[in-house]
C-alpha cells in the first residue's frame, strides 16, 4: 500500500500543478475554437427584409424578400418569403374613387406586418411600382392618376416600414428588372453564365428582354440597357409593348370586330355557345382603342362565340403592324428586335394561360400545340364550364383567346420558329421566388448587385472551421507531448508491490 502511494506521489501527472496546467490548456484551446467558430459563423438568425408592391393593371401583389444580414452586397441570397394578392382590381381601376386604391392595400400590409419581425419593421424598405395600367391612366387622365398615387402614398406612409415611394416604372425598367430577376434567381449573373431572356405578359403591356451577341445597343438605343453586374458587362435588348398585354389586346380584337357598330358579333376567339351582352362604352374605355370607337353605335352588343382557332388567329394578327421597319429587322409595329438568342423564361400571364391549357411543355411540336388549341377553342362553352367548375368565369372565358394571342405573339410577333419555340420555358417561380420585375427592382434600389465581383473569402466557412479545429487539436496533442518528460514510466516497469 505504501509503495503504491509512493508511486502516485512520484507520478508527475498527479501533481496538482500539471493537472491545473493541462486543464487550463484544454480549456484555453476549447475557448479558442469556440470563439473562432462563433465569431465567424454566418449570423444566420439575422435577416433583413424588403417589400415591393407590384401595382399591375389587373391586380396588385405584395412581395416580401429576405436575405441574411451580412450578405447585403454579396452573393445571390435574396429570397421571396411571402406574397399577398390584393383583393379586387388594379389601382388604376380606382380612378373615379381614388381613396379605395389606398384602402385596397390594407389587408396585405397588415399581413406584411405580421410576417416581418417587429424589430426589423423600421429598417425594412417598402416600394410600390406601378406598370401599364397606371401608364395608360396617366396618359388618359394624369390628374386622376396623381390622385390614385396620393391615396396609395397615404396608406403606405401609415405603415411601420421604411416607405421609399410609389412611382410608375417605364416599360424599359419593367423589362430590364424582369430579366435581372430571372437571371439572378438562376445564379447566372454572379457566375457570368449565358443569360436567359425574359418574356413577361401582363394585362396591359408585354415585355421582351434578352442578350443577343450581335446586338451592341447602337441600333435603336432606346431598346438598349447596359449593365455591369458582378464584373460582367451586359448589353440588354428590351422592349415593352404598351397595349399588348392580354386584356388590352382582347379590347383591340373586339374593336376590330365592332368597327361597324353591330348589335351582334360572332367571335372565333370565344367558345361556341358563349353569349354575353357587352357595353360599347366599357369596351372602348381605354387609350388603346378609344380613338376607334364607332360613331352612332348602339349601347351594347351581343358577344357570341364560334370557337375557331384559325379565324381567331387572323383577327389577332390584325392587331400587329408588320408593314414598316426602318431597322435591319423588326418584331412588329416598326420596333427593332435583334436576332433571338438563348433560352427564354416566359412568366406571368404566359404561365397562367399555358398552364391552364396544359401546354407548358415546349418540347411538344408547335403544330401539335396548335392542334390542341384548335380543339380546345372548338369545345362548347357549356362543356368548358362543366369541366372547370372551380375556375373563375371571367378567366375561363378568355383562355382560347389568350392561348391564340400567346402563340401569335411568339411566332408572328417575336419570330420564334417551330425550332426556337422549344427554347422557351413557361415558368411561375424560380427557387420559390415569383418571376417578375419586383425582385430586380428591389435589388437595384438597395444596391444589392455590385458592379464588380465581390471579394470571396479565401476559405469557405466550413473549410475555415475545419482548419481551426484541426490546428487546435494539433495544439492539444503537442501540449500533451511536451509534457512527455513528466510522463510516468510505470507502464514499462513491472509493478513492485
Ligand atoms: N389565374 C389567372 C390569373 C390571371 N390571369 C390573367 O392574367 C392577366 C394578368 O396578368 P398579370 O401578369 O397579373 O398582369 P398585371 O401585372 O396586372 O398587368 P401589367 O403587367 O400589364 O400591368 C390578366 O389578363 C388576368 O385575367 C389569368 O388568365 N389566369
Ligand atoms: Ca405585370
Amino acid at each position: 500500500m505504501s509503495a503504491q502511494r509512493e508511486m502516485k506521489e512520484k507520478n508527475p501527472w498527479h501533481t496538482p500543478v500539471t493537472i491545473i496546467i493541462t486543464v487550463i490548456g484544454v480549456i484555453a484551446i476549447v475557448a479558442l475554437v469556440t470563439v473562432a467558430v462563433l465569431q465567424n459563423r454566418p449570423v444566420s438568425q439575422k435577416y433583413k427584409y424588403g417589400i415591393v408592391l407590384d401595382a399591375g393593371s389587373s391586380h396588385t401583389a405584395l412581395y416580401i424578400y429576405e436575405w441574411p444580414a451580412e450578405k447585403d452586397n454579396n452573393t445571390g441570397r435574396v429570397e421571396q418569403t411571402h406574397s399577398c394578392k390584393v383583393k379586387g382590381k388594379g389601382i388604376s381601376s380606382y380612378a373615379s374613387e381614388p381613396w379605395k386604391a389606398g384602402e385596397s392595400l390594407t389587408l396585405c400590409m397588415q399581413e406584411a406586418e405580421q410576417k416581418v419581425p417587429k424589430k426589423r419593421h423600421h429598417e425594412t424598405p417598402l416600394y410600390l411600382g406601378a406598370t401599364a395600367g397606371m401608364r395608360l391612366l396617366n396618359m388618359e387622365n394624369s390628374s386622376a392618376s396623381d390622385k390614385v398615387f396620393q391615396a396609395v402614398e397615404k396608406a403606405l406612409q401609415k405603415s411601420p416600414f421604411s416607405y421609399q415611394g410609389a412611382r410608375i416604372l417605364s416599360g424599359q425598367e419593367e423589362g430590364a428588372f424582369g430579366w435581372v430577376t430571372v437571371n439572378y434567381l438562376d445564379d447566372r449573373l454572379m457566375q457570368g453564365l449565358e443569360t436567359t431572356g425574359a418574356l413577361d405578359l401582363g394585362g396591359a403591356s408585354t415585355q421582351i428582354s434578352f442578350v443577343s451577341d450581335n446586338y451592341d445597343g447602337s441600333e435603336s438605343p432606346s431598346n438598349s440597357v447596359a449593365f455591369r453586374l458582378y464584373g460582367n458587362d451586359y448589353n440588354l435588348y428590351t422592349h415593352s409593348f404598351l397595349c399588348y398585354g392580354k386584356d388590352q389586346v382582347l379590347r383591340m380584337a373586339l374593336a376590330q370586330q365592332t368597327q361597324s357598330g353591330p348589335r351582334t358579333i360572332l367571335d372565333p376567339c370565344f367558345h361556341p355557345g358563349y353569349t354575353e351582352i357587352k357595353n360599347y362604352s366599357v369596351l372602348y374605355d381605354s387609350p388603346c382603342v378609344s380613338d376607334r370607337k364607332p360613331q352612332g353605335a348602339p349601347v351594347s352588343f351581343n358577344h357570341r362565340g364560334n370557337g375557331s382557332f384559325g379565324q381567331c388567329q387572323e383577327i389577332v394578327k390584325s392587331v400587329f403592324n408588320f408593314t414598316s421597319c426602318k431597322y435591319s429587322q423588326c418584331s412588329f409595329n416598326g420596333v427593332f428586335q435583334p436576332l433571338l438568342q438563348g433560352p427564354f423564361g416566359a412568366f406571368s400571364a404566359y404561365y397562367f394561360v399555358m398552364n391552364f391549357l396544359n401546354l407548358t411543355d415546349t418540347s411538344i411540336p408547335l403544330d401539335t400545340v396548335k392542334d390542341k388549341l384548335t380543339r380546345y377553342c372548338a369545345t362548347p362553352w357549356d362543356q368548358i364550364k362543366l369541366q372547370h367548375p372551380n375556375v373563375k368565369l371571367n378567366y375561363l372565358e378568355e383562355y382560347c383567346f389568350s392561348g391564340t394571342y400567346i402563340l401569335t405573339l411568339l411566332t408572328e410577333g417575336y419570330n420564334f420558329t417551330s425550332e426556337s419555340y422549344s427554347n422557351i420555358k413557361f415558368i411561375k417561380k424560380i427557387k420559390g421566388s415569383d418571376a417578375g420585375w419586383t425582385l430586380g427592382y428591389m435589388l437595384n434600389l438597395t444596391n444589392m448587385i455590385p458592379a464588380e465581383a465581390p471579394d470571396s473569402p479565401p476559405l469557405p466557412h466550413a473549410g475555415y472551421v475545419s482548419i481551426v479545429t484541426i490546428i487546435a487539436l494539433l495544439l492539444v496533442v503537442l501540449f500533451i507531448l511536451s509534457l512527455r518528460p513528466l510522463w510516468p514510466r510505470c507502464s514499462k516497469q513491472p509493478h513492485i508491490i
